[in-house]
Formats: structure tokens, C-alpha cells, sequence
């Protein structure tokens, strides 16, 4: 198998300029079977791509904003041909079903699509002066080099709404891709060269974080995703140390309260979703289901139904609902919340799935412990915690203890219980009758307390993180 290798000054690095060596991937689905080899980066690649990255960033700001844009929607288009191809080697690496996979595919089109219109959009603003002859007037500029570090539970859609956004906004970029997911990573990468990219513009450095991060916070803004560990006691002080600015999307503890007034046929499925869909590994699932005690029993039931009847296996078959989690240590994870030590509850429905993968059912625990590890940690797999409410003050009081605060949603009939959950839930998003995962391209995306850092990703919000500001006077001289 024909290594894959990092992309660095408009080159895939071959072996003359050495590395660590090769790293095989597992198929989650059937670990004999090795999907991909990928040579490693070393720290000294990385620090010439962070190097190649400022050589060519006048140029790259220079280039005139729709002209950056055509390159996007190019690169949108090429991965839209591509979309068969990607999504199955996605299933093949990450382990998400095939058409959860081509999903992502067509939301990372949509992504470069809307960054490559911003580039026709106003990118300023202008002020009446006090001084006579005088233009007053702002201008939204590139920040120059982003290092852009992602992780591997949705390995195409997080990189493109960070790497879409700088381009877009004229910043060259170096990329750390989970090493999880290199043939994935080199799919988009490929379709950016193939968009006729500039060398020089994006950098992909495949290899592990430990060994990459710290080439990469000499630079002028640092985007992640990932962990809260890594992204708060690693990222955050090391870019902050070296005065780039940084935004860090980090994990949750999403809360799904259902009250008894709910439609329950609408809160189970879409709890279901939330909590189960892509195997649980979305910062955004479902965690934690706060069930008023009326109806605690029959949501406990019913969700436990629906995970019992999930079609748990090959993320190629088409019966399949729910793939493998995507690495050994996940499975390991999300067995250890199932040890009655971690819950202090009963487990209606989970357990492993089929073997020669890192198959896990969807797994439902009632009545557990306020203050067990699976009440209060985010899981980032298939599990979903029941705990029982008094009613929806009890509720916020419960879903507000945790330190996390992405998202959070809330089933019920009544408006006045909506608005309320939406003015006191502590998180950066609310749903009302919906799933807490499942975002639109086109919002700000981003958590409060534990769950992100800085300004939010997406939307309109990108521009305030890949651009600042710069104020201009202009007089009339004669
Ligand atoms: N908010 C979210 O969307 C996500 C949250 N998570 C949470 O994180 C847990 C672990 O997942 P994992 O992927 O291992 O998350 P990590 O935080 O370890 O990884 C995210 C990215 O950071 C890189 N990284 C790891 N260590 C360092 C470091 N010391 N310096 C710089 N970069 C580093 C990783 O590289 P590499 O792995 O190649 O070494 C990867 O590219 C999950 O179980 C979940 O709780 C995970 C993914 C996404
Ligand atoms: O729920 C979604 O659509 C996005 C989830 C996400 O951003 C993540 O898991 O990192």
C-alpha cells in the first residue's frame, strides 16, 4: 500500500525529508483488515509548512476575494463528483454508515458554497467623520496564518468549516487532521489542489498531536476541535503563550428533558437520534435525558426498544443504523460507563455488538446517580443516562450543574415552558421538539463554559475569528 504522506509548501512530503515512519488504520469494522498506511510528519515538516504558510500569505491576501471564492466552489464541486467515493472510504476509516457519511459530504459542499458567496459580501463598513474632507472606514482583514487541528468524528465537515472560512477570508492555513483519518483528510486535500490552490496556501500534516501541536501555535490564530483536556490544558495555553488568538470547540454533556406534556412518539425518535445516531460520537448527542416522573417509566421503555431494535453493524450494509465507534479506546470507553461503579443505575439495553469490530449497541441507563461519572461526563458514545425530574424548574437546576454547555433541548407542548427553557439553559444552542445534534451550516455554532473557547464557528460568526479589523482615516490632502 502506497503510504499516504503530508502536503506541505504545494509538495506531498516524500521520504527524502525523513519522519517518524508508517501508521496502519484499522478498518472499526473489521479490524484485520488495514484500510490505510500513513507516513508521519515530523515536528521539523511541520515547522516548514507553518514557515510556507507565512511565505505565502501576501500573495494569498492579495488575491482578490472572489477569486479566492471560485477555488471554493470549485473544490465544493469536485467533492460533490467525489461524493460516492469519499463517503465510502469514510465509512471504511471513521466507521459511520455510508449515507451518514455522504450526509457529511453534501454538508461540506454546502459549507464551501456559502464561504465562497462571502467572498462577494461587503467586508467593511463606512462612518461619517467629524473632520471635513475626511473618509472614515472600517475593513475586515485576513489575521495571516491559521493552524486548524480536527478531530476524526466528522473528518471532512469540521475541517472544511474551519479551512473554507480562513481561504475564504484570504488566511493561508496549516492543518492537522486527526490521525485517525488520513484517507478522509487527503480526499478534501486532494480536491483543494485539484481546485487549483496555490502551493504554499494549505498545508495537511498527517501524524499524531503530541508530536505536531507544538510546531503549530507560532502562528496568528489557532482553531480546534477535539477534547476538553487537550483543548484547554494544551492548545489553549501554548497558543496563548505565542499571542494567537484561539477558538476551541470542545465536548458536552447535552441534555434532553422531556416533560410530560410532550408528544412522547416525537421525543423518543428524536432522542433516539441524538443520543444514538453516529454511534453517540458528536459533541452535540445526547447525553443526559431528564424525564418528568409521570412519564419516566414509559420514555425509559420505549427508548429502550428503539435501541434494542437498532441494526447495529458494517457501516456499508444498507440495513445498518449505527456503525462501529471508531477506535479500540472508544469501545473501552463506553464499556467502562456501563460498570454499574460508573452509573449507579440499572442498564435496560447496550452492551457490545457483533465481534470483529468495535461494535457497540445503543446502551439506555435509568435511574442513575446524580453524581455518578455517566451522569455528569461527556461519553461520546451510544449510551443515553436517565435521570428522573420533579418538573421543569428541577430540570434547569439539573441540566445547569454541569460544566459543559453546548447544546440542550427540550420536548413539550407548552410555549411558556419553551421560552423559559430557552432564556435560563446554560449552552451556546437550544432546540425546542428537536435532537440536540444536527446544526445548520449557516448559524453560529459554538459552547459556553467547558464545551468551547472564543468566538463561535460558522455562519456569519466566522469572519469575527479569520478576519480583525482595520480602522481607516483617509483626508483629502490639496
Ligand atoms: N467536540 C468534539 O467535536 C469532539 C470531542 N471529542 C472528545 O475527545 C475525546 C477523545 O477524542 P480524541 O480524538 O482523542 O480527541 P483529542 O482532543 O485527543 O484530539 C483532537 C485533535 O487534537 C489532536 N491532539 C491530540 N493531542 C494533542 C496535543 N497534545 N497537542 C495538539 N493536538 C493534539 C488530535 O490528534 P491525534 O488524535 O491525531 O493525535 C486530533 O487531531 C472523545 O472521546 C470526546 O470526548 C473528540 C472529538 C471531537
Ligand atoms: O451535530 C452536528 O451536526 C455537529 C456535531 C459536531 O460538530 C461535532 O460532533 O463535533
Amino acid at each position: 500500500m502506497v503510504p499516504l504522506v503530508s502536503y506541505v509548501d504545494g509538495e506531498y512530503v516524500g521520504d527524502h525529508l525523513g519522519g517518524p515512519g508508517t501508521h496502519d488504520r484499522e478498518n472499526p469494522a473489521d479490524v484485520a483488515e488495514v484500510v490505510s498506511t500513513a507516513r508521519w510528519a515530523d515536528p521539523a515538516i511541520a515547522e516548514h509548512a507553518v514557515a510556507s504558510a507565512r511565505a505565502a500569505s501576501s500573495s494569498w491576501q492579495a488575491t482578490p476575494a472572489p477569486v479566492r471564492g471560485d477555488v471554493l466552489r470549485r473544490c465544493a464541486d469536485l467533492l460533490e463528483q467525489r461524493t460516492a467515493a469519499i463517503a465510502q472510504d469514510m465509512a471504511r476509516e471513521q466507521g459511520k454508515t455510508v449515507p451518514e457519511a455522504a450526509g457529511e459530504v453534501g454538508r461540506s459542499v454546502a459549507i464551501l458554497r456559502y464561504f465562497a458567496a462571502q467572498t462577494l459580501a461587503p467586508d467593511g463598513s463606512s462612518y461619517p467623520s467629524h473632520q471635513a474632507g475626511t473618509r472614515l472606514f472600517s475593513r475586515r482583514i485576513p489575521v495571516g496564518v491559521v493552524s486548524a487541528i480536527t478531530p476524526w468524528n466528522f473528518p471532512l465537515a469540521i475541517p472544511v468549516w474551519k479551512i473554507a472560512p480562513a481561504l475564504a477570508y484570504g488566511n493561508t492555513v496549516v492543518w492537522k487532521p486527526s490521525e485517525v483519518v488520513p484517507l478522509t483528510s487527503t480526499a478534501l486535500l486532494a480536491a483543494f489542489i485539484d481546485a487549483g490552490l496555490p502551493g504554499g496556501v494549505l498545508h495537511m500534516l498527517l501524524g499524531g498531536g503530541a508530536g505536531l501541536g507544538p510546531a503549530l501555535y507560532d502562528v496568528d490564530a489557532v482553531t480546534f476541535t477535539g477534547s476538553t483536556s487537550v483543548g484547554r490544558e494544551v492548545v489553549l495555553p501554548a497558543a496563548v503563550a505565542s499571542g494567537a488568538q484561539v477558538q476551541l470547540e470542545l465536548g458536552g454533556k447535552n441534555v434532553a428533558v422531556v416533560l410530560a406534556d410532550a408528544d412522547l412518539d416525537l421525543a423518543v425518535a428524536q432522542v433516539a437520534r441524538g443520543a444514538f445516531l453516529s454511534a453517540g460520537q458528536k459533541c452535540t448527542a445526547t447525553s443526559l435525558v431528564l424525564a418528568q416522573e409521570s412519564i419516566r417509566a414509559e420514555l425509559a421503555a420505549r427508548l429502550s426498544a428503539w435501541a434494542a431494535a437498532a441494526v447495529v453493524g458494517d457501516p456499508r450494509a444498507s440495513a445498518t443504523e449505527i456503525g462501529p465507534l471508531a477506535t479500540a479506546a472508544q469501545l473501552e470507553r463506553y464499556e467502562s460507563f456501563l460498570d454499574p461503579a460508573a452509573h449507579g443505575g440499572t442498564v435496560i439495553a447496550g452492551g457490545r455488538g457483533p465481534a470483529g469490530g468495535h461494535f457497540a449497541r445503543p446502551a439506555v441507563i435509568c435511574d442513575a446517580d446524580p453524581h455518578s461519572r455517566a451522569s455528569r461526563d461527556e461519553i461520546f458514545a451510544p449510551i443515553a443516562v436517565l435521570e428522573p425530574v420533579a418538573d421543569l424548574s428541577d430540570a434547569l437546576r439539573r441540566a445547569n450543574e454541569t460544566h459543559f454547555g453546548l447544546t440542550a433541548s427540550i420536548f413539550t407542548s407548552e410555549l411558556a415552558a419553551a421560552y423559559r427553557f430557552i432564556d435560563e439553559i446554560e449552552t451556546g444552542i437550544v432546540k425546542v421538539n428537536q435532537e440536540s445534534a444536527g446544526l445548520e451550516f449557516h448559524v453560529p455554532f459554538g459552547g459556553i463554559k467547558d464545551s468551547g473557547y472564543g468566538p463561535a464557528e460558522q455562519g456569519l460568526a466566522a469572519q469575527e475569528f479569520y478576519t480583525r479589523s482595520k480602522t481607516v482615516y483617509l483626508t483629502h490632502a490639496g
